[in-house]
C-alpha cells in the first residue's frame, strides 16, 4: 500500500516554490472519528489564512490519551475531504518540527484545548529559524442538544450503549 504522506508534502513543498503572497496556516490533531469541535477549529484555523494544511498526528505521537481507534491514513483521508482544509498529510513519526519545517507555514493554529504550550512551540520555531506565529481557536458553544464535541465521549457513549 503507498503512503500518501511524502507524495502530498512534495506536491505541496512543489506548490510553495516562489512562495505567493497567501497566508498559509498549519493545524494539527489525532481526529479520530470527527465531530463538529473539529470542524470548527479547522474552520477558525481557516479563517487565519487563506490556505490550511493539517497534519494528523501519527499514533506514536498521541502519548497523552488512549490510542486512536482508526488508522493514520483513514484519519488523514476524512480531514481531508472536509470542504474547509486545502490538504491533509500524515505527521513525521519522530520530529514534529519537520513538517513544519517543509511547509514554511506563517502561522500555526493551536486547537482550544491542545496541550502544547504556546512558547515552547515559538521557541522551537525560533531556534530552526522559522519565522510563524502561533495563534489558539475557541472551543466550539454547543448549538443544539446532545452535541458529541469529543472523541473521548463519543467512545464512552458506545461503549456504555453498545458494550
Ligand atoms: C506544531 C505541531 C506540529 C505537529 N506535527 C506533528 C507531526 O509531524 N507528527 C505527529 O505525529 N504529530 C504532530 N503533532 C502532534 C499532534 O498533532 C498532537 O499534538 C497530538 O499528538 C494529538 O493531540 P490532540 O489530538 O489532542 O491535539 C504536532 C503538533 C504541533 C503543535
Ligand atoms: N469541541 C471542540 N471545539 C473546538 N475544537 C475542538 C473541539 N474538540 C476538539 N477540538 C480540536 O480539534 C483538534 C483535534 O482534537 P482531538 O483529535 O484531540 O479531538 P478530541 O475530541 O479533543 O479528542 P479527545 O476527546 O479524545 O481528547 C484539537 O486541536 C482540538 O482542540
Amino acid at each position: 500500500m503507498t503512503d500518501t504522506r511524502d507524495t502530498d508534502r512534495t506536491a505541496r513543498i512543489r506548490g510553495r516554490e516562489g512562495r505567493s503572497d497567501e497566508t498559509l496556516v498549519v493545524a494539527q490533531g489525532t481526529f479520530d472519528l470527527l465531530h463538529p469541535g473539529h470542524v470548527h477549529y479547522l474552520e477558525q484555523a481557516r479563517a487565519m489564512g487563506d490556505e490550511l494544511v493539517v497534519i494528523v498526528a501519527r499514533p506514536t505521537n498521541v502519548d497523552h490519551k488512549e490510542a486512536p481507534i482508526c488508522a493514520a491514513r483513514q484519519r488523514r483521508e476524512l480531514v481531508a475531504a472536509l470542504e474547509v482544509v486545502d490538504e491533509a498529510i500524515l505527521g513525521d513519526r519522530e520530529d514534529i518540527f519537520r513538517p513544519i519545517e517543509e511547509l514554511d507555514p506563517d502561522v500555526i493554529a493551536l486547537g482550544h484545548d491542545q496541550h502544547h504550550d504556546p512558547g515552547a512551540i515559538e521557541a522551537e520555531l525560533e531556534s530552526r529559524g522559522i519565522d510563524c506565529t502561533v495563534e489558539r481557536a475557541s472551543g466550539r458553544e454547543p448549538k443544539y442538544n446532545d452535541e458529541l464535541l469529543s472523541t473521548r465521549l463519543i467512545v464512552e457513549r458506545i461503549l456504555r450503549r453498545r458494550g
